[in-house]
C-alpha cells in the first residue's frame, strides 16, 4: 500500500496542539506514558500467546528497550509486544475515540491557570500524545504479532500524519522522538542523557514488571556522561565501558510493590503504580493494602481516586482493579474482584492459586473469588469509614466524587447495606453549608420525633421552596434533601436505619412527630374539620378525578393552600421518569390533592361551595388550585395552556 495522509481529528488536533505549547509543565512524564503503553502490550502479547497456540510470535524475551541517541538527538522506545495492525495505527493513535473529549477540551481552554489545566488533563490521561511535549516528529513503526507486513505511522503534530507499510519491522512497537532542543527553563531536559533517562524510569516506572533496558550509549558519551553526572559530589566515576561489549542495562527493580510490605515503599511509588494503572495523573486519595495468607494466598494494593473520571455513568473505558496471578498479568478491570458500585476503586489483586488461563467467566462462579471480593468490599468500606472520623477533608473529596455511585450499592449490595448507610452523608435542611451522616441525624433529632424524614427532588432550591416542607420548617424538623437521581431509587429499598423509619415528607399521610401526643381537644377539632369539609372534599374529589385519586384536608401546610402528593406505596413522578429515561415505562399511579384547611383561599372556596354548589368558577378554581400546586412543586402541567387562559381571565376581572 502506498503512502497515505490523514488530517487528525477535530478533537485530537486540539489536544495535539496543547501538547506542542506545553500545557502541561512537567514534561518527564511522556517516558513513562510510552513505558506504560509498552508495558501494556507486552501483556496484551503475553495473554494472547496463552490464549492462542497457533500465534506466531517470540514471547521468550518480552521487554521495554530504550535507546538514545545523543548524535542524532532521538529517544527511541521500543517493545516487543502485541503490536499494531494498520487499521488500528490509524484507528488508535489518529482519533481520539473517548466520549466527553470535546468537552474537557473546551474546559480545558476556559482554565485560567496551569495547575487546573494540568489537573484536567489528569482526568483524561493523553497518553501517547504527550510524546509532541518533547518532540517535534514523532515516528511509530509497529508490526502485529502473527502478521507479516509493518506500519509506519509519523507526524510532526501538526495538521495530519502519514502512514505506509514497512515490510521489515520487528514486532512490537518502536516510538522513535526526533527531540526538540533542550531548554532547561521551560523543564525540556537533555532527555538523551542515560542519567535523565534513569531517573524517570526509577521514579516512574520502578514496578513495571517487564524488564524496561536502556541500551548502552557509545562507551565515550556514557563515561563523559556519568564522569559530568558524578563529579559535584566528588565521587570517582565508573569504570570506563570501553574495553568490556556494552550490555544493555536493566533500569527498573520490577518489584511488585503489593508483595512489599508498607514501611518499605514511599508515597510516591504507590501513586506512581495508580497512575500506571488508572490512568489518572492525579494522586489517588488512599492507597488501601490488603493480604490473605493460608489456603488461598492473595495480595492487594487499592487504590480510591481523588476524582471520578468523566465516564463514570458510563460503560466505555473503564479501568478498575487488574488481576495478577503469582506477578503476572492477566486482566485489567477484573469486574468479579468488585461489584459496580464500586467501580471508581483502582489497584491490584495477585493471586497466588488461580490458572493463568482464567477466563472472565470461570472467576464469576469461583467460590474463592467470591470470599475474595467479599473481603475487598468490607475494606474499602471500613476504609471510608475511617477517612470519615480521621481524615475528614479526604471523606469529604471521596463522598462528593463518589457518593451518587456508592449510593447505588444500597440496592445492589444487600449484604453490606448498613455498612454502606454508615458511610453515607446528605445534605439537609438543617446546615446549607454540612453534610449530616444518618447517625448524626438521628443523634439530633428532637424529642418525640421517630422518623428520619427526606425529601427527593431535582436540586435544593426545587426542594427548599416545596409546600411540602412547610410546617417540617415551622415545626423544626429537620429533612434531608436528596437530589441525585440514584436517591428516587433506594430510598425505596431502605426503610429504616437504626430502628428509625426513613420517611419521605411528600408521600403518603403526613403525620409529623409529636402530633400523635396531641390531646382530645386537637382531635375533636380535627374531626370538626373533617365534617365542614366533607362535602367540599367530595365535590373536588369528582371534579378533578381524571387527575387525582382523592382530595383531603393535610396539617403538612402552613403557608400554601393546596400540595400534591404520592400515595404511600406508589411510584413517584421522579421514579417515572428515571425509569422513562432507561426505556421503561412503570404504570401511571394518580397523586393525591391535601388542601390546608387554614388557608383563606381553601375556606373561601368551602363557603362559595355550601352557597352555591352549581356556581361554574367553582370547577375553575378547583383546576387552578390543583393546577398551582402541581407548579410549586416543580411539575410540569398537563395543559399549560389551558392553565393560563383560566388565570388571566381570573386576573383581569380582578382588576
Ligand atoms: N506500544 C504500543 N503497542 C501496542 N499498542 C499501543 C502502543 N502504544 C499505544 N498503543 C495503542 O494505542 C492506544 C492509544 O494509546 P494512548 O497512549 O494514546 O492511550 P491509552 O494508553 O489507551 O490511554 P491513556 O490516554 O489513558 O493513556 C492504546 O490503547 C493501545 O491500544
Amino acid at each position: 500500500m502506498p503512502t497515505e495522509t490523514f488530517e487528525f481529528q477535530v478533537e485530537a488536533r486540539q489536544l495535539l496542539q496543547m501538547m506542542i505549547h506545553s500545557i502541561y509543565s512537567n514534561k518527564d512524564v511522556f517516558l513513562r506514558e510510552l513505558i506504560s503503553n509498552a508495558s501494556d502490550a507486552l501483556d496484551k502479547l503475553r495473554i494472547e500467546s496463552l490464549r492462542d497456540d497457533s500465534l506466531d510470535a517470540d514471547v521468550s524475551d518480552l521487554h521495554v528497550e530504550i535507546e538514545p541517541d545523543r548524535e542524532a538527538r532521538t529517544l527511541t522506545v521500543r517493545d516487543n509486544g502485541i503490536g499494531m495492525s494498520r487499521e488500528e495505527v490509524v484507528e488508535l493513535i489518529g482519533t481520539i475515540a473517548k466520549s466527553g473529549t470535546a468537552e474537557l477540551l473546551s474546559r480545558l481552554r476556559e482554565a485560567k491557570d496551569e495547575s487546573t489545566a494540568e489537573g484536567l488533563i489528569g482526568q483524561f490521561g493523553v497518553g501517547f500524545y504527550s510524546s509532541f511535549m518533547v518532540a517535534d516528529e514523532v515516528t511509530l513503526v509497529t508490526r502485529k504479532a502473527g502478521e507479516s507486513e509493518g506500519t509506519r505511522w509519523s507526524s510532526t503534530g501538526e495538521g495530519g500524519y502519514t502512514v505506509e507499510t514497512v515490510e521489515d519491522a520487528p514486532q512490537g512497537t518502536a516510538v522513535i522522538l526526533r527531540l526538540k532542543p533542550e531548554d532547561a527553563e521551560d523543564q525540556l531536559f537533555d532527555y538523551t542523557s542515560p542519567w535523565k533517562i534513569r531517573e524517570i524510569v526509577k521514579r516512574y516506572s520502578d514496578f513495571i514488571t517487564w524488564p524496561v533496558r536502556m541500551a548502552p550509549e557509545a562507551p565515550a558519551a556514557e563515561a563523559a556522561e556519568d564522569a559530568e553526572a558524578a563529579a559535584p559530589e566528588g565521587e570517582e566515576g565508573e569504570e570506563p565501558a570501553a574495553s568490556a561489549p556494552p550490555e544493555p542495562e536493566t533500569l527498573n527493580s520490577m518489584k511488585a510493590l503489593w508483595a512489599r510490605s508498607r514501611d518499605e515503599v514511599s508515597d510516591e511509588e504507590y501513586h506512581e503504580l495508580y497512575k500506571h494503572i488508572s490512568h489518572d495523573w492525579t494522586d489517588p486519595l488512599e492507597t488501601i493494602q490488603l493480604r490473605a495468607e493460608g489456603t488461598f494466598e492473595y495480595q492487594s494494593l487499592l487504590f480510591l481516586p481523588a476524582r471520578a473520571p468523566h465516564d463514570l455513568f458510563s460503560q466505555a473505558n473503564r479501568r478498575g482493579v487488574q488481576l495478577y496471578v503469582k506477578r503476572v498479568f492477566i486482566m485489567d478491570d477484573c469486574e468479579a474482584l468488585v461489584p459496580e458500585y464500586l467501580r471508581f476503586v483502582k489497584g491490584v489483586v495477585d493471586a497466588q492459586d488461580l490458572s493463568l488461563n482464567v477466563s472472565r467467566e470461570i472467576l464469576q462462579q469461583d467460590r474463592q473469588i467470591q470470599l475474595m471480593r467479599r473481603r475487598l468490599v468490607k475494606k474499602v468500606l471500613s476504609t471510608v469509614k475511617e477517612m470519615m472520623t480521621k481524615r475528614e477533608e479526604n471523606y469529604a473529596t471521596f463522598w462528593r466524587e463518589f457518593g451518587r455511585v456508592v449510593k447505588e450499592g444500597l440496592l445492589n449490595d444487600p449484604d453490606n447495606k448498613d455498612a454502606i448507610l454508615k458511610i453515607c452523608s446528605f445534605a439537609s435542611t438543617r446546615d446549607k453549608e454540612r453534610l449530616v451522616t444518618l447517625a448524626q441525624y438521628v443523634e439530633r433529632m428532637k424529642e418525640g420525633q421517630k422518623h428520619i424524614y427526606y425529601m427527593t427532588g431535582e436540586s435544593r432550591t426545587a426542594i427548599e421552596n416545596s409546600p411540602h416542607l412547610e410546617a417540617f420548617e415551622a415545626k423544626g424538623l429537620e429533612v434531608l434533601i436528596l437530589t441525585d437521581p440514584v436517591d428516587e431509587v433506594w430510598v425505596g429499598a431502605v426503610p429504616e436505619f437504626e430502628g428509625k423509619e426513613l420517611r419521605s415528607i411528600a408521600q403518603g399521610e403526613a403525620e409529623l412527630d409529636g402530633e400523635e401526643e396531641e390531646g382530645e381537644e386537637a382531635k375533636a377539632e380535627k374531626e370538626r374539620r373533617r365534617e365542614e369539609f366533607a362535602e367540599l372534599l367530595t365535590w373536588l374529589g369528582e371534579r378533578l378525578s381524571d387527575e387525582v385519586k382523592e382530595v383531603r384536608l393535610t396539617s403538612r401546610l402552613t403557608v400554601s393552600p393546596a400540595c400534591v402528593v404520592t400515595d404511600a406505596g406508589d411510584v413517584t413522578p421522579a421514579l417515572q421518569n428515571l425509569y422513562r429515561a432507561m426505556g421503561q415505562e412503570l404504570p401511571e399511579s394518580k397523586r393525591i390533592l391535601e388542601l390546608n384547611p387554614e388557608h383563606a383561599l381553601v375556606t373561601a372556596l368551602r363557603k362559595a361551595h355550601a352557597a352555591d354548589p352549581a356556581e361554574p368558577a367553582l370547577g375553575e378554581t378547583a383546576e387552578l388550585l390543583y393546577g398551582s400546586a402541581l407548579l410549586a412543586e416543580g411539575s410540569q402541567l398537563a395543559d399549560p395552556a389551558r392553565f393560563a387562559k383560566l388565570l388571566n381571565e381570573r386576573l383581569e376581572r380582578g382588576l
